[in-house]
């Protein structure tokens, strides 16, 4: 049998080309190509590695005609079309790990700098200036270090942190108070975190919910003199706002290493006083570029060679003889958790998972880890199925799976429930034929859906007219509904509607939505 091709296309510690080698696979490093060189060169590999210079985009999955794996030599995957290349089978792997401690390392390097400005005490130095009275810094001791989002790299970054006799408060919607005293931080809420800290640095990827979170209305709110750091992701900091903010001196300090737009050759904020960057350097050591590479070239090597498959984002792991008759229960799962999540409000505290009937009789981790990888997909990139569990376990989050035996309504049914600060919230679903997942309740409310693509939830008072004037709406704004499913509690109360759209419906019409006479809740969801 033709042994596997494996592309590695960005630059990678060479222990990763000689594992692909040893074990069984026929290796190109090639990096530096542009998209289209990329593209032209891509068909003949079934793995493709890459770290986060290469971006893989519809255009080069489409020419990528013989993929399989790409792997990512590092944790963020938001330069991979990930639902493009699941819908083309592709898997998606990364290294959850391997740079945190790196990174976290970074991050409290830079808010050393920005204490003591020693970048700028370094050019002037050299300069022949010896400015001693130019360069009087704070010390972090007794400061109060302010994270927002404390997954892997946060905690890192809080237990260095209180080294360093800094408080530390922190900001993240999935930490519970367990974990905060098992990591040693505060748990806040975003203004407090604002209005308290000296330091503020974040650790989040970029999803909708942490796009410009330092926005120039929460950077208005900041405690004056705030210093910032950012070894997360570009788009997390409003980049205009945040120079004024520094120009104002309502920011003191910043340091990036990351951009809104990569590699960040022009950027406003360039020669802004009080600011400092580096060029996306958090994971770049000899040590986690050792590690990401190991385990990628090790991971992909696995997949393509035995069928293994690790760390991947959008596929769960299975042994081949449960493979056939687990995977509709998954992606059943895996859509109820996301559905939960997309929904739920408040901080979580606990989740059950309950199969009932036929689905009684399957091996339940699968299922467990798809609820939860679905359900935490929402919080953050690196989670799939086989980490899921672990984390929410990590996290303090309470997870219960109970069997029923019994057959209910449906001969086979999964129902997932939260608890969150703002009471429980369950939803269950089926399998039709076997093998279709569909929805059949959500929040105690009958309704029969299948949850793919784009979509549009809306609760409403159940009252004629009100499906007349959620179809004008969406043709007015020229949007096309696929499916369209209604439940509702009871005669003329409360009333769920679930319609398949598209495209991802637009906040403007959202808030449109929003206004319709009888409305209560609207929510655009993605599967
Ligand atoms: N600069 C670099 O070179 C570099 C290196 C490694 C990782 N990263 C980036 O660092 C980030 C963090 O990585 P990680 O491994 O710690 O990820 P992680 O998934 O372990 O942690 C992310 C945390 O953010 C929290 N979060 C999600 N949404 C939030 C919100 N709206 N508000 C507050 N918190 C929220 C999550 O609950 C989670 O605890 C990622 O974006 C990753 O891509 C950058
Ligand atoms: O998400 C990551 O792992 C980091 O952003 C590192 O990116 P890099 O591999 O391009 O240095």
């Amino acid at each position: 049998m033709a042994k596997p091709k494996v592309l590695i296309a960005d630059k990678m510690d060479p222990n990763a080309a000689k594992i692909f080698a040893e074990r069984g696979c026929d290796v190109d490093v090639i990096t530096g190509k542009t998209a289209d060189e990329l593209k032209a060169m891509i068909g003949p590999y079934d793995g493709l590695a890459i770290r986060s210079s290469t971006k893989v985009t519809p255009d080069i999955l489409a020419a990528a005609t013989n993929l399989k794996v790409i792997g990512r030599a590092g944790i963020g995957v938001d330069n991979v079309d990930i639902a493009a290349a699941s819908a083309q089978g592709v898997v998606v792997m990364n290294t959850p790990f391997g740079n945190s401690i790196t990174t976290a390392e970074h991050a409290i390097a830079l808010i050393m700098a920005l204490a003591r400005q020693i970048p700028e005490a370094d050019v002037s130095t050299q300069a022949g200036k010896w400015e001693k009275n130019r360069f009087m810094g704070v010390e972090v001791t007794g400061k109060t270090l302010g994270l927002i989002g404390a997954g892997n790299i946060g905690s890192i970054v809080a237990s260095r942190a209180l080294g360093l006799k800094m408080k530390v408060i922190a900001f993240d919607p999935f930490l519970t108070a367990e974990r905060a005293v098992d990591i040693g931080v505060e748990k806040v809420e975003l203004d407090e975190l604002l209005a308290r800290a000296d330091f503020i640095t974040l650790h989040t990827p970029l999803t909708d919910a942490t796009r410009n979170i330092l926005s120039a209305e929460n950077l208005a709110r900041t405690k004056p003199g705030v210093r910032i750091v950012n070894c997360a992701r570009g788009g997390l900091i409003d980049e205009a706002a945040l120079k004024d903010a520094l120009v104002s001196g309502q920011v003191a300090g910043a340091a990036l290493d990351v951009f809104a737009t990569e590699p960040a050759k022009h950027n406003p904020l360039f020669g802004t006083p009080n600011f400092i960057c580096t060029p996306h350097l958090g994971a770049s050591t000899t040590e986690a570029q050792v590690n990401v590479a190991l385990q990628v070239a090790e991971q992909m090597s696995d997949f393509l060679v035995h069928g293994g498959v690790a760390n991947a984002l959008n596929m769960p792991s299975l042994s081949a003889e449960e493979a056939p008759r687990l995977r509709p229960y998954m992606v059943l799962a895996e859509r109820l958790g996301s559905l939960v999540g997309q929904l739920a409000h408040g901080n979580l505290t606990d989740i059950s998972i309950e199969v009932e009937g036929a689905a009684a009789q399957l091996n339940m981790k699968p299922i467990t880890g798809a609820v939860l990888s679905g359900l935490m997909q929402q919080y953050s990139q690196s989670v799939n199925m086989v980490n899921a569990p672990f984390l929410a376990k990590e996290r303090g989050l309470d997870v219960r799976e109970i069997r029923h035996e019994r057959e209910g309504v449906f001969q086979t049914l999964v129902r997932v429930t939260v608890g969150t600060s703002a009471g429980n919230r369950s939803v269950a679903g089926t399998l039709f034929g076997k093998a279709e997942p569909r929805l059949v309740e959500i929040f105690g409310i009958g309704i029969e859906a299948e949850l793919a693509g784009n979509m549009m939830y809306i609760v409403n008072d159940d009252q004629p007219g009100f499906i007349g004037r959620i179809g004008t709406l969406l043709g007015e704004n020229d949007i096309n509904i696929g499916t369209f499913h209604l439940g509702r509690r009871q005669t003329g109360g409360e009333a769920v509607l679930l319609l398949s759209v598209d495209h991802r419906v637009p906040e403007a019409v959202l808030q449109k939505a929003c206004r319709l006479d009888g409305v209560r809740v609207v929510k655009a969801l993605t599967f």
